[in-house]
């Protein structure tokens, strides 16, 4: 088993390319140029030498290192070398001059277990409570592995606030058990497999598939989403890249899907991040949102939007499909259009039905201000209930900032999204003056209660 054992974490190593921290604290300290546009552009660049987009290669030769095997699938300091937590210095654009105050930054789910799963040990293998994805009504995962084969059968189900309590021990052996299952018959040789253990599908979009998956050495449950196409070019390369490189600039906030890792494997690119429960997308058979919940999803999100443009930052592609809920809070996801600002990045606009006509005219001034009117669209879709239309006159009427009237809803909603719709983006209000609109003093008020 040992020679196994080596010989395995010899290819997986080989593909994460483990690099002390140290070292790759201080590359992401020398990525940190002081201007704060040739920060992203170095960014882009330096993909052929930043450790964390690494494939191979540049590897001590852990195959060398004589470590006991189970210390060493226990150790959380071994296989959580920073290629696999969230990035050390994940505000690479700090000089953009967001506030650090607003970032709550979790601390990593794999080094909050690590001391207590060394110490205790139970039969029934639960889930991490402190999971990023536990919330009170979630799930315990029960893992069997079913011998003779390499599968892992999942069973789901409700937890107690005891139970809950129990839970830390297990993920030893949530993960020894996965792990091991990998090893003795799986492929074993993907990343993504070797480390996660895939679960099902959540999402589909043009260009990429979304799992729900259970990495196997922590016991949490993330979303991974790849690529369904071989990114062959480099040209390709470097777009996808754009999307972990916003999320990754960006760091943590409340109201933006959060971001652990990224790599290429196949030449794909996979992207782990926070797992969500579902997207706001609106399709035929969907209910229109109450005024009071839209109220909900445009405060949120504007907090998203205010954050990302105070990073020099433009979103692109703000639509129901890509806010996400979890435990009732708003995310903004895929940042696959994600841009600076500045316009010293190449810009790809989003979906067309989302777009405002400057965009449509190749105007790019005001990025910020197509954020916003992507968001208007995207609360009036959720208000009327039904997808909007990707052309015709309804479709240029919405571009020339009419609005039909939304029966049943207070004018000073409709003013709102009015002005977040008009065809001058400089009549649209930014994030921040968004926010100071007293029609969300409501939603403060129950806050505070
Ligand atoms: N972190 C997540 N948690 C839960 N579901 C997610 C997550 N990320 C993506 N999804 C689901 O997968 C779908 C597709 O993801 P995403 O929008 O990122 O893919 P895409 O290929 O970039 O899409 P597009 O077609 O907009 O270009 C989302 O609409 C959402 O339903
Ligand atoms: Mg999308």
């Amino acid at each position: 088993m040992k020679g196994t054992l080596a010989r395995h974490l010899q290819v997986q190593m080989g593909q994460i390319s483990v690099i002390p921290l140290q070292c790759q604290q201080s590359s992401s300290s020398t990525a940190a140029v002081s201007n704060s546009s040739s920060r992203f552009q170095n960014l882009l660049d330096s993909e052929g030498s930043d450790p964390q987009f690494h494939s191979s290669t540049e590897n001590p030769s852990i195959g060398d290192v004589d470590v006991d095997e189970k210390d060493f699938i226990l150790s959380q300091d071994f296989f959580c070398t920073p290629d696999y937590i969230t990035p050390v210095d994940q505000n690479l654009l700090n000089s953009f001059g967001h506030n650090k105050e607003n970032m709550l930054c979790p601390e990593s789910p794999e080094k909050l277990n690590t001391i207590k799963t060394k110490k205790r040990r139970q039969d029934v293998i639960l889930a991490n409570p402190l999971s990023p994805t536990l919330s009170d009504q979630q799930q315990n995962l029960e893992i069997a592995n079913t011998s003779g084969t390499d599968e892992v059968k999942i069973e789901i189900t409700p937890v107690t606030g005891t139970q809950r309590c129990q839970n830390y021990v297990s993920q030893s052996a949530v993960a020894l058990r996965c792990f091991f299952s990998t090893i003795v018959g799986g492929d074993g040789l993907s990343r993504y497999h070797t480390d996660f253990h895939e679960m099902q599908q959540i999402g589909t979009g043009n260009f990429s598939r979304v799992f729900k998956v259970l990495k196997r050495i922590d016991g949490c449950l993330y979303a991974v989403k790849h690529s369904t196409r071989q990114l062959h070019q480099d040209a390709e390369k470097r777009k996808a890249l754009m999307e972990v490189q916003a999320l990754a600039a960006l760091g943590c906030h409340e109201n933006i899907v959060g971001y652990y890792s990224s790599w290429f494997e196949n030449e794909q690119l996979y992207i782990q991040m926070e797992l969500c429960d579902c997207s706001l997308s609106i399709n035929k058979s969907s209910k229109s949102f109450t005024e009071d919940k839209v109220l909900e999803v445009l405060h949120q999100i504007a907090k998203a939007l205010h954050f990302i443009h105070g990073c020099g930052i433009a979103h692109l592609d703000v639509k129901p499909d890509n806010i996400y809920v979890k435990n009732g809070v708003y995310k903004l996801g895929d940042f696959g259009c994600a841009t600076l600002l500045n316009q010293s990045l190449p810009i790809e606009e989003g979906d067309a039905r989302y777009m405002p006509q400057e965009i449509l005219n190749e105007n790019y001034n005001h990025l910020d201000k197509v954020d916003i009117f992507s968001l208007g669209a995207a609360i009036y879709e959720l208000i009327r209930g039904s997808p909007l239309p990707k052309s015709g006159s309804q479709f240029f009427s919405l571009r020339e900032g009419k609005l039909p009237l939304l029966p049943g809803h207070s004018l000073h909603f409709q003013n709102i999204l009015k002005v977040m719709l008009d065809p001058d983006p400089v009549q649209r209000p930014s994030a921040k003056e968004l926010l100071e609109n007293p029609i969300f003093d409501k939603l403060q008020r129950n806050l505070r209660i």
